[in-house]
C-alpha cells in the first residue's frame, strides 16, 4: 500500500509558481528523502500536505484517502513534526503525549499503552517522568517524533527536524526514524543535509518549484557523492546550505 501518493501538485502565491506539477509517492516502508535548496519549494508542499494551505490543483492521497475529499481522515492517517518544535514545557513528557492521546481521542489505559511504545520506539522510554524543559534539543525532538506515532498513522512527515541539533543528536533521530521505516511506517524527511540520507534511501529532489529528480540515493549519485551530486542538479543556485 501506499502511504502518501502525491499526483501533479501545483500552487502559486499570486504570480509565483512555487510548485510545478509535482507528483511522486512513498510507499509502506520507505524513507524518502526530500531534498531541496532553499526556496525549492519544500515548505508550500508541506503546508499543502498537511491541510494548512488548500490544494488547488492536484491530488494527495494518505493511505489511499483522498485528502481534499476527507481531510479529517486522511490527517487521521498521518504523523507530522513541524520544524518548529510545539511542546508544552512544561509538563512531562508523558503529559505531553497523554494530550496530544486525547486530542485524537485516545484516553485510559489505551493512552498509557500508546505513549509507552512511542517512547520505547524513540530509545526515550526512561525519561518520561521528566519535564520537557530538562531535555536537551535532541530528546525533545525524539519526544516529538514519539507524539506523532500515538495514534498510529501510516505516514510520517518530518520537515527539517534536526535543523539545530549536534551530530550526535542527529545521527541518533535518523537511526530511529530509519527503524520506523523498516516497521512499514511511510516516512517523508524534508532536508538540506545529504549526510542524513543513506544509500538505500529513496530521494525526491525538489528544485524551483519542480521535482527534477528521483531514485535511491545510491542510483542517484553514482560513483560521485549525494552531496555533489545534489550540488550539480541545483547548479544555478548557490547550493547553500548543503552539508
Ligand atoms: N507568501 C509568499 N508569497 C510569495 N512568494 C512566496 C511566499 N512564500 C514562499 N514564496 C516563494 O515560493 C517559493 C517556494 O518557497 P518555499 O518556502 O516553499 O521554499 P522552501 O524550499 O521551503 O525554502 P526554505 O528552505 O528557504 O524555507 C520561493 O521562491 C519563495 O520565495
Amino acid at each position: 500500500m501506499t502511504g502518501l501518493s502525491v499526483s501533479g501538485l501545483s500552487y502559486s502565491y499570486g504570480a509565483k509558481v512555487a510548485l510545478r506539477d509535482v507528483s511522486f509517492s512513498v510507499p509502506k516502508g520507505q524513507f524518502c528523502a526530500l531534498l531541496g535548496p532553499n526556496g525549492a519549494g519544500k515548505s508550500t508542499l508541506f503546508n499543502l500536505l498537511t491541510g494548512l494551505f488548500s490544494t488547488r490543483r492536484g491530488q494527495i492521497t494518505v493511505a489511499g484517502i483522498d485528502f481534499a475529499r476527507h481531510p479529517r481522515q486522511a490527517l487521521a492517517r498521518m504523523g507530522v513534526v513541524f520544524q518548529q518544535p510545539t511542546l508544552d514545557l512544561d509538563l512531562t513528557v508523558r503529559r505531553n503525549l497523554l494530550y496530544f492521546a486525547a486530542l485524537h481521542g485516545i484516553a485510559g489505559a489505551e493512552a498509557s499503552r500508546r505513549a509507552d511504545t512511542a517512547l520505547a520506539q524513540l530509545g526515550m522510554a526512561e525519561r518520561s517522568g521528566e519535564l520537557v524543559r530538562s531535555l536537551n534539543g535532541g530528546h525533545r525532538r525524539r519526544m516529538e517524533i514519539a507524539r506523532a506515532l500515538i495514534h498510529r498513522p501510516d505516514c510520517l512527515l518530518l520537515d527539517e527536524p534536526t535543523v539545530g541539533l549536534d551530530a550526535a543528536s542527529r545521527h541518533a533521530i535518523t537511526d530511529h526514524v530509519h527503524a520506523l521505516a523498516e516497521q512499514g511506517l511511510s516516512i517523508l524527511w524534508a532536508t538540506h543535509l545529504t549526510d542524513e540520507v543513506r544509500d538505500t534511501d529513496h530521494v525526491i529532489l525538489l528544485h524551483q518549484g519542480a521535482l527534477i529528480a528521483s531514485g535511491t540515493a545510491a542510483g542517484l549519485r553514482g560513483p560521485a557523492s549525494l552531496r555533489d551530486t545534489f550540488l550539480r542538479l541545483t547548479s544555478g543556485q548557490t547550493g547553500e546550505g548543503a552539508e
